[in-house]
């Protein structure tokens, strides 16, 4: 069985408080974009979990989040059987993308079928949240306003078709210290997350781009600059916006024209400031096919 784990990004990130646990209280508006790992998922007769990575610096053993969440379930439903996985990861790693995040989703997914466990997408979130905060989202994909820590969903309408430019500087940003090092008191703008909703309602991807905001933006590009000069090179190439993508440092932008995508995506490129150059579009399925 062959799985399709796709990208996110953040049109909307806002940060409310911190909770007792360390964790932290979120607003967000989530949209699946057209970029995805591979997950090949086959049952072997002995038993217990084996995966490779096409990666050499992402680890195959129970530190892979595809690992958890196979593990989890069938440490639950007591399968016996064995599971060999095959990962072939094309979403930039440590990017702000939910990279590891989404082939955990497709693990979820994966295995319910494959053992025929019968759980429904709802029963799936709900264990995925112990994987991580971004996973419940991950299994249910298409537009979203994730609260709580990230786990708390609503299913919005699709946006209007709109073209995805990805550029992803040559480093790596750690979610926990984005979080660690943000401090909730200096925020100087938060997103207008309401204004967000109404427009996507509305479906007005104009008023839409024009509010996107991400509260990690400012802290992350004062330690790496090149993501403001990316922003700068999309919006000056005929991005609607352009903007950071969760914790960082991949940086999108939104365009309503594909010719007008390939343009920016061609300058990015010849500008070396990306290290990944990425051309596509918003991805509204739902259903894992
Ligand atoms: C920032 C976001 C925005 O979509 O995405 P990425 O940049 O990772 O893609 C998410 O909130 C990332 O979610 P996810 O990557 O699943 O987080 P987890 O693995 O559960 O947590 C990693 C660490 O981030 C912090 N964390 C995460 C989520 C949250 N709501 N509050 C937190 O404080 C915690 O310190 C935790 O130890
Ligand atoms: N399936 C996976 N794919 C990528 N990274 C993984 C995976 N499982 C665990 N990891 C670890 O998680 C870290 C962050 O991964 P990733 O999900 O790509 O970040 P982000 O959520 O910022 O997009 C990596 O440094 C890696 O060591």
């Amino acid at each position: 069985m062959r799985l399709r784990a796709m990208a996110k990004i953040n049109l909307g990130l806002d940060v409310l408080r911190k909770r007792e646990d360390g964790y932290h209280e979120v607003r967000m508006i989530m949209q699946t974009i057209q970029m995805y790992d591979l997950l090949d998922i086959r049952k072997k007769s002995e038993t217990g979990i084996v995966l490779s990575t096409n990666l050499p610096y992402v680890p195959s053993d129970e530190r892979n989040l595809v690992y958890k969440a196979a593990k989890l379930l069938m440490d639950e439903f007591d399968v016996k059987e064995g599971l060999s996985m095959k990962l072939t990861k094309s979403i930039p790693v440590a990017a702000g993308m939910a990279g590891g995040s989404s082939d955990a989703a497709a693990a979820f997914v994966g295995v319910n079928r494959l053992f025929r466990l019968g759980l429904s997408e709802e029963e799936l979130m709900k264990r995925a949240v112990q994987v991580g905060a971004d996973v419940p989202y991950c299994v249910m994909r298409g537009t979203a306003l994730a609260e709580g820590i990230g786990e708390k969903l609503t299913s919005l309408p699709g946006l209007p078709r709109c073209y995805v430019l990805v550029g992803k500087p040559g480093i790596n940003v750690s979610t926990k210290l984005a979080y660690d090092n943000l401090k909730l008191d200096s925020i100087q703008k938060h997103p207008d997350i309401d204004g967000m909703l109404r427009d996507i309602e509305n479906q007005d991807l104009k008023s839409l781009t024009s509010k996107m905001e991400n509260v990690f933006e400012p802290g992350i590009i004062r330690q790496y600059p090149v993501i403001q000069e990316i922003k700068d090179l999309m919006e000056a190439n005929g991005a609607l916006k352009a903007m950071m993508s969760g914790s960082g440092p991949t940086v999108f932008g939104i365009f309503d024209d594909r010719a007008k995508m390939r343009e920016a995506a061609e300058v990015l490129k010849q500008s070396h400031l990306a290290k990944t150059v990425f051309a596509t579009q918003i991805y509204n399925r739902k259903d894992h096919a």
